[in-house]
């Protein structure tokens, strides 16, 4: 007897797909600026290839009830641990940006890590999904002054937390972006500053670190993030070096990204620096983890390599590009759908339950699929 359900053509739509529709979707320098990383991409690479040099130690007849992948991460509830990443320069990927973004997350019980530079300011994607949980995204770079400005701005504006980005003191040296004299206008990049005039990427993210007199480090850090009651995390993490010195600089958290090899190429694996901060942190403190998600079955090794919570960068922006809210709608519920069946299939409990016991090391294994090399 065949028992598959029948899917309606319409709705049949997977990751991989959702990717291409946005790729085909978006102007070819933009698609670039999405999907390329800096030098070599070396580092690109290495994110995607990591997921595979792990497989799964599957175990049958668990006699366990469907999997529960719900999850709370610094007091925030999700119905699954995901969150989607800052991603800045929204409004180039659909007009609506991140508030199309924040209200597929609301549907979806996920939260959003809003970017400082957004196309939209924060108030208004607040606005956009008031009911949503967010967490707000801060470069720790420029003037003191504006950074505490914004610091204001973000208690007022009912975030759970701030994610302060620490791999950005310049950009990286993007060479898609180079090629193509690719720079982002202040429409796309401004939201949070309507009135500068000048606001480029160069200015919120270029130069302005080396014209700055400000000189950033984790002391300054912590003495301005004692303006602040909310927790507070740092994002770039990829020593166990630094996820110490950012819990002594005061964290609740440690995010291990390397900004999905967008910033320094050359650097592991972001799952690679996962096992080392891991084992550093000890279970002190959550973990956050991005760079490379791009399936389900990527969101359960992470968690089972001791991060806490899954972030999803270009994953969210191929929704959002594809078909905006409804696309990044139909990320999340693929997402759950794939974590719900991979879980189930693993016979380990729920993300919880996961730990590096459900991983076997593959070593010398390749990826096949749209995902693979390129991606
Ligand atoms: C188009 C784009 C814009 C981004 N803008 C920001 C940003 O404004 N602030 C930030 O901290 N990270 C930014 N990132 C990095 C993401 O937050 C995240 O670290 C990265 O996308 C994770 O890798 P993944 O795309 O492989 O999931 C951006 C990434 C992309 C793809
Ligand atoms: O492109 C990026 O990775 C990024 O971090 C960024 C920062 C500011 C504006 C747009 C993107």
């Amino acid at each position: 007897m065949v028992a598959f359900k029948s899917v309606a053509a319409p709705e049949v739509a997977t990751l991989p797909v959702i990717r291409q529709t946005a790729l085909s979707r978006l102007a070819p320098e933009v698609a670039d600026f999405l999907e390329g990383g800096a030098g070599d991409e070396s580092t690109l690479l290495a994110n995607r290839s990591a997921f595979s040099h792990w497989g799964f130690r599957q175990r049958v007849m668990s006699g366990l009830a469907g999997p529960d992948l719900s999850a709370t991460f610094l007091g925030i509830d999700l119905a699954m641990p995901v969150m989607t990443a800052p991603f800045g320069a929204d409004g180039l990927f659909h007009p609506e940006g991140q508030k199309a973004v924040a209200r597929a997350n609301r549907m979806a019980g996920i939260t959003s890590i809003v970017p400082e530079a957004g196309t939209f300011g924060l108030e208004e994607v607040v606005q956009a999904a008031p009911e949503a949980t967010r967490i707000a995204q801060l470069h720790p770079m420029g003037p003191e002054k504006n950074f505490l400005t914004m610091l204001a701005r973000i208690e007022d504006a009912g975030c759970a937390a701030i994610c302060l980005t620490v791999d950005c003191p310049t950009g990286g040296w993007r060479e898609r972006v180079l090629r193509n004299s690719f720079d982002l206008d202040a429409r796309y990049v401004g939201g949070n500053y309507p009135d500068s005039g000048e606001t480029t990427l160069i200015q919120v993210f270029g130069q302005l670190f080396e014209r700055s007199a400000t000189v950033w480090s984790w002391d300054r850090l912590a003495s301005l993030m004692s303006h602040t009651r909310l927790p507070w995390f740092a994002k770039g993490i990829m020593t166990a070096d630094d996820a110490l010195a950012s819990e002594a600089a005061g964290a609740h958290a440690v995010y291990v990204s390397n900004h999905g090899g967008r910033q320094l190429d050359g650097v592991p694996a972001a799952l690679d620096a996962l096992v080392e901060v891991r084992r550093a942190i000890d279970g002190r403190l959550p973990i956050v983890f991005d760079s490379g998600v791009r399936r389900g079955a990527d969101v359960v090794k992470a968690l089972a390599l001791g991060a806490d919570v899954a972030v999803i960068g270009r994953l969210a922006a191929y929704g959002l590009a594809a078909g905006g809210q409804a696309g990044v709608e139909r990320v999340h519920s693929l997402l759950y759908d794939e974590i719900r069946t991979v879980l189930t299939l693993l016979g380990r409990g729920g993300v919880r339950d996961l730990t590096p016991e459900v991983l076997i090391p593959q070593a010398g294994s390749v990826l096949h699929g749209v995902f693979g090399a390129d991606a």
